[in-house]
């Protein structure tokens, strides 16, 4: 059958829901596409994305069914000891891209452009979108703006590079904007519905609403045919992510209270290395049964 036959068919085929093909707990074996992430706006089904900044923990999140994966520049708080994701460079986010590619096989996984990268203009963007898409496997990037980014949006889609949006707190702008709730008041709401609106028109496959009140976030995702992908936006968005070190508490300190945390990993990993420590001080690392003879 040829591709175009197929296609043909796909489009004629009734409309039933088919949870076989839900995002998460689908049947799936191939990677998911940008495609099926619109199919599912479609189905009006919810969907779950984790931050991943490594193959291995990608690969748990993998093999847990985690349809979406960012790798967020908050490696560069989370993972690679800076104090903000400003610092982080293109080569760090490809490295690390290219590491949770390796470790998965289903997820679609969604590159951060971090600072700098594209800010110059639309031919910039490409260029740094390109490396992590050849260089790294992405399947798609994502870069923070609605308006102010529409010529980069406009541009990577044209040339087959899927765009998600990033709107509401811009954590690469936090030394203009700090982090604080962005959308409240009728005007910042307004700018930020505008700003979502300018995103998909510009062929943006959905866009993550960061820190905005939850009513808003409601109004963009009723407003918009491209899912809403909520951190700290309420209940309504299509989607949730959050930053898989907050929500498995291993990033330690004050906690934005977006999170919600699933596990103490911190308290689970500090107990054990202390209890490593202990048996090699004491002697009893390593026992018989961990010697060779
Ligand atoms: N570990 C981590 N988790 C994140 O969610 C995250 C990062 N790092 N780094 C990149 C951005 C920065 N983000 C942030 C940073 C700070 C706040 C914050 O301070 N929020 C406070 C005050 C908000 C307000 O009321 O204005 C909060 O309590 O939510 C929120 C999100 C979200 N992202
Ligand atoms: C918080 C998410 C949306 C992000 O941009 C990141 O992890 O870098
Ligand atoms: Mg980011």
């Amino acid at each position: 059958m040829t591709q175009l036959s197929a296609a043909q068919k796909s489009a004629d085929a009734p409309r039933s829901p088919d949870s076989s093909k839900a995002l998460y707990g689908g049947k799936g074996t191939r990677r998911i596409t940008v495609r099926d992430i619109t199919a599912a706006k479609e189905r009006g089904e919810k969907w779950p994305m984790l931050t991943a900044y490594d193959a291995m923990t990608a690969s748990v999140f993998d093999e847990a069914g985690i349809p979406v994966m960012l790798v967020g520049d908050s490696a560069g708080n989370c993972h690679l000891g800076y104090e903000t994701t400003v610092p982080v460079t293109l080569d760090e986010m490809t490295m690390l891209s290219a590491a949770v590619v390796r470790g998965t096989s289903r997820a679609l996984i969604v590159g951060d452009l971090p600072f700098g990268s594209y800010q110059e203009g639309p031919v910039q963007a490409l260029r740094s979108a390109t490396r992590l898409v050849k260089e790294a496997g992405v399947g798609a990037v994502k870069l923070e703006g609605g308006e102010r980014s529409l010529a980069q949006t406009e541009l990577l889609v044209q040339s087959g590079i899927p765009v998600m949006s990033h709107l509401g707190l811009t954590p690469q702008s936090v030394n203009t904007m700090g982090y604080r709730v962005q959308g409240r008041g009728e005007e910042a709401a307004h700018r930020l519905l505008n700003d979502a609106k300018a995103a998909q028109d510009a062929g943006a496959f959905a866009v993550v609403l960061e820190l905005v009140p939850a009513d808003l976030a409601a109004e963009v995702t009723r407003s918009l045919h491209i899912p809403t992908v909520g951190i700290g936006a309420g209940a309504e968005c299509d989607a949730q992510v959050l930053v898989w070190t907050d929500m498995l508490g291993l990033t330690g300190g004050k906690m934005p209270r977006f999170v919600k945390q699933y596990a103490d990993l911190r308290g689970v990993m500090a107990g054990a290395a202390k209890a490593f420590a202990q048996d090699v001080v004491g002697g009893a690392f390593p026992a018989e049964e961990h010697s060779v003879r």
